[in-house]
């Protein structure tokens, strides 16, 4: 943002404009969400406060009772928000006087885009006692105290009704917490140019194209994906995989089953095939017999030294694969063995606790340490969470926000992975695989809403599919 607002300056448009585009696509909003009310406008020291100013003036304008709470004395205050106070006409009360009881809306424009150290005093009171309160409160640009690289809080920070943030969203408005602070997010156009290049990317279909099988296919044709199962007792991972893969449109699944579990994977599954594997020469023999253009290790296949040692021979194989769950967990003790087998071809999809486990000394903000895994793997890595962040070296990182916390389920994890298989094995290459899985599941899960369960999941990964595909 600070790139495009150089080059919008340097381009003709002063700062005092762009502040007033933005406080007028901010009323408008706060018009269009809230009847005329007691509005309290908490303003800090930098453009952000200037922001609120204009704001406050443009309610004033319209009618609304308005109170402007400044952190800075008014008369301190410098640069634009100093200009905008002044033009405005109004008179600021201190921050310090501020009681969310007293108001009917709060336009919290403490601090946005230049917040740079963690917030306390009189910020920090002001946002902890709004944070405590029923009032609605909307947010200029983040809410104040989200840090908008990172989406961490730095001291505090009050959840928003409305976020109004210009031009293009934010990290800070997809990562956790952030994500549950900015409440509902309206993105508003003023007038920046374009970035070629921005830090990361909001996942969604625009990133990605479902492969749509050709008209004289075969089922191996379509994508033949081999998903590696556990022992008796954990057989429902492996298979909740290889529903996903299966619904998300590969053309023959087959699970890979120890010996001593066969009739139990048999007696589960239809239209999913089931294989016996035992060692290591023969799970490169079974890849190989089931024409695999995709694999899925780790759901309940149990840390033990034979799912290692099929960790190691599919990796071999140089087919692509989805490595998850106990597949990442059984390198634990020497995560540079996984790290040198691993090619990228090859997708990771750990959760922060498996990823701690592989990346024990990566630690920072989702992005960056998802970023700095990638790179050590050579490949692409998915970190889960409501806040999916999917990183590959040299393409630009995506957060997927698509889901819901009715996600939070056992298994739901277990068919993701299928579903990456199963985009790749369909000619997706492990990045493009990964998002467009990712935002898939999410969506299936938001179809599902409530008490959705791993099991309904891959029905609701096809009513996705079928929703985002064009043919
Ligand atoms: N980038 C753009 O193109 C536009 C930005 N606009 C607004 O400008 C904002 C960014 O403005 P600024 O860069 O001035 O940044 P902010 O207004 O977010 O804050 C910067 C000021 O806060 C102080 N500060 C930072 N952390 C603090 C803390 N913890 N406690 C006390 N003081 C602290 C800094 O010293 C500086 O004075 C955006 O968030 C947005 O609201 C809009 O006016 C429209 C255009
Ligand atoms: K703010």
């Amino acid at each position: 943002m600070s790139r495009l607002d150089a080059r919008a300056v340097a381009g003709g448009t002063s700062q005092t404009s762009l502040i007033e585009r933005a406080a007028r696509s901010c009323v408008r909003v706060i018009r269009g969400r809230y009847t005329r009310r007691p509005a309290a406008v908490l303003c800090g020291p930098g453009n952000n406060g200037a922001d609120g100013w204009a704001i406050a003036r443009l309610l004033r304008a319209a009618d609304w009772p308005v109170t402007v709470y400044t952190l800075t004395p008014q008369k301190d205050l410098t640069g634009a928000a100093g200009q905008v106070a002044k033009g405005s006409g109004l008179t600021a009360e201190p921050l310090r006087a501020f009681r969310p009881e007293a108001a009917g809306l709060v336009i919290d424009a403490l601090f946005g885009a230049g917040l740079s150290r963690p917030l306390v005093g009189d910020a920090r009171g002001a946002l902890d006692s709004l944070a405590e309160a029923a009032v609605p409160v909307v947010a200029i640009d983040l809410p104040s105290g989200v840090d908008g690289a990172t989406g961490s809080v730095l001291g505090t920070a009050a959840r928003a009704e409305v976020t109004v943030t210009f031009h293009a969203p934010k990290p800070g408005h997809l990562l956790s917490p952030g994500l549950g602070l900015r409440g509902e997010l309206v993105v508003t156009d003023i007038g920046l140019p374009q970035d070629a290049e921005p830090d990361a990317h909001w996942n969604g279909p625009c990133l990605w194209t479902l492969p749509v099988p050709e008209r004289d296919t075969h089922k191996y044709a379509r994508g033949a994906v081999l998903v590696f199962g556990g022992p008796r007792i954990a057989g429902g991972a492996a298979r909740l995989s290889a529903h996903g893969a299966a619904r998300i449109g590969a053309g023959a699944v087959t699970v890979a089953s120890p010996e001593e579990a066969l009739d139990i994977y048999a007696a589960h599954l239809d239209a999913i095939m089931v294989k016996p594997v035992t060692d290591a020469a023969s799970a490169k023999r079974l890849i190989e017999a089931s024409k695999a253009k995709a694999l899925v290790i780790g759901p309940g296949a149990g840390r033990t030294d034979a799912t290692r040692s099929h960790v190691l021979a599919a990796l071999e194989t140089r087919v692509p694969i989805v490595v998850d769950a106990d597949a990442l967990t059984v390198f634990e003790d020497d995560p540079d063995t996984l790290m040198q087998a691993l090619h990228e071809k090859a997708v990771l999809t750990p959760h922060i606790g498996e990823f701690g486990r592989v990346f024990p000394d990566i630690q920072g903000d989702k992005l960056s340490m998802t970023a700095a895994a990638a790179a050590r793997a050579g490949t692409t890595v998915l970190l889960k969470g409501a806040d999916t962040v999917i990183s590959t070296p040299s393409r630009v990182p995506v957060i997927n926000t698509s889901g819901t916390p009715w996600l939070a389920t056992a298994g739901a994890g277990d068919v993701l992975t299928g579903a990456i298989a199963g985009l790749m094995a369909q000619g997706l290459g492990a990045h493009d695989a990964a998002c467009a899985g990712a935002y898939l599941h999410g969506l299936a899960g938001q179809r599902g809403g409530r008490g959705v369960t791993a099991d309904d999941l891959p029905g609701l990964l096809r009513e996705a599919g079928r929703a985002v595909a064009t043919r």
